[in-house]
């Protein structure tokens, strides 16, 4: 049997996740797109073999036909659509963040806490990538030692006309928060974030320095550059006591001409992470079929966003800011 698969919004991510979904991805099809711009939706569902186009978010989630929901709109409408989600008893994979405000996220857990099954799986990607699993692999063999520091680097070449100042933390940088307790298997106690010099041309605050503390005692530094130019790239390097171990990249045809090399890097996301996002779907369905969830929770979510709200403190007010340490409901465990 295949799952039914609807939808909400049909841009960057929206088209790509259904075109990914009808292309690559087995067990489930694309029933069903919602997206406000209607010509948007009508382009994605017709590429993609979907049966309708909806014209409100909330019909295509009461769809019958719709058995799990894919939600790809602007961070801000989120919860909602997530929360009518649970309130059908349908699964969701939620784009990150998956709620823009901490209090929104809570309202999330308690609602699927209260349901007492894991509907809510965030877009947090790259723990499907297979060079990020490479990384954690290798650290959990041992042979490097205790964990000491842990360098990432988050260089983004040019934002969306939507991207707003404080989004270089609550929509970029936290990926780097989330991988982070995912790679190190331990959760961010303390964040300070320092400016440097912004930009000549920066209209954002750009770029950031974010420095975290792990309640293990590591240290670790992100760089959030959103407007870097040359390309997207993501770096992570961790530091151990007899060792380290550097995430790999995939690795682009070099060309060698006149003295120097050259590789082309991806122009963004999408062709970094193409392995990620099919694996994450993959998965998805998989989690969906089984009733197994797999990948980042709904807690998973709200903690990348208690660590992105103490960020934003730290680059408003200065100093450090401690981030209390949270009981995991049982749910999550
Ligand atoms: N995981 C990742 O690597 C990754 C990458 C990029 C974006 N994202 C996330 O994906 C989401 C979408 O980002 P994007 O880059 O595709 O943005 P986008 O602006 O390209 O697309 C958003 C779409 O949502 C539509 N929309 C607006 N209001 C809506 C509503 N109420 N209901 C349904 N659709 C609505 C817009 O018309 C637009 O077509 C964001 O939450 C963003 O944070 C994740
Ligand atoms: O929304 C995007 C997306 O989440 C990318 O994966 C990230 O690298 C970008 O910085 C962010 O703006």
């Amino acid at each position: 049997m295949s799952y039914g698969i609807g939808i909400l919004g049909a841009g960057v991510m929206g088209s790509d996740h259904a075109r990914i979904l009808a292309s690559q991805v087995a067990g489930a099809h694309l029933v069903a797109v919602f997206d406000p711009d209607r010509a948007r939706a009508e382009a994605s569902a017709g590429a993609n073999g979907a049966r309708r186009v909806h014209a409100r978010g909330i019909d295509l989630i009461d769809d019958p036909e719709v058995e799990a929901v894919l939600i790809a709109s602007p961070d801000a409408t989120h919860a909602e659509f997530v929360l009518a989600c649970l309130a059908r008893g349908k699964p969701v994979l939620c784009e990150k963040p998956l709620a823009a405000s901490a209090a929104e996220c809570l309202q999330l857990i308690e609602a699927e806490t209260k349901l007492g099954r894991r509907l809510i799986q965030v877009g947090f990607m790259r723990r499907f990538d297979p060079f990020y699993g490479d990384l954690r692999a290798g650290l959990e063999q041992g042979g490097l030692g205790p964990v000491l520091l842990a360098h990432c680097v988050h260089r983004v070449a040019t934002v969306p006309g939507y991207f707003q100042a404080d989004m270089s933390i609550t929509n970029a940088a936290v990926h780097e928060f989330d991988i982070l307790r995912w790679l190190l298997g331990q959760e961010i106690a303390a964040v300070q974030v320092m400016r440097s010099r912004r930009k000549s041309t920066a209209t954002l605050r750009d770029p950031l320095m974010i420095v975290l503390e792990t309640d293990q005692g590591v240290v670790a530094d992100v760089e959030a550059y959103m407007s870097a130019a040359y390309g997207y790239d993501i770096r992570t390097e961790v530091v151990c006591e007899e060792g380290t171990a550097e995430l790999a990249r995939p690795q682009p045809a070099a060309f060698r001409r006149n003295g120097s090399v050259a590789a082309a890097y991806p122009a963004d996301w999408r062709g970094r992470f193409a392995d990620a996002y099919r694996l994450q779907l993959q998965g998805w369905v998989n989690g969906v079929r089984s009733g197994v969830p797999a990948g980042a929770s709904a807690w998973d979510g709200y903690l990348a966003t208690i660590i992105a709200d103490a960020a934003l403190k730290s680059l408003n007010e200065g100093g450090r800011v401690a981030i209390p340490a949270a009981t995991r409901p049982a749910l999550y465990r």
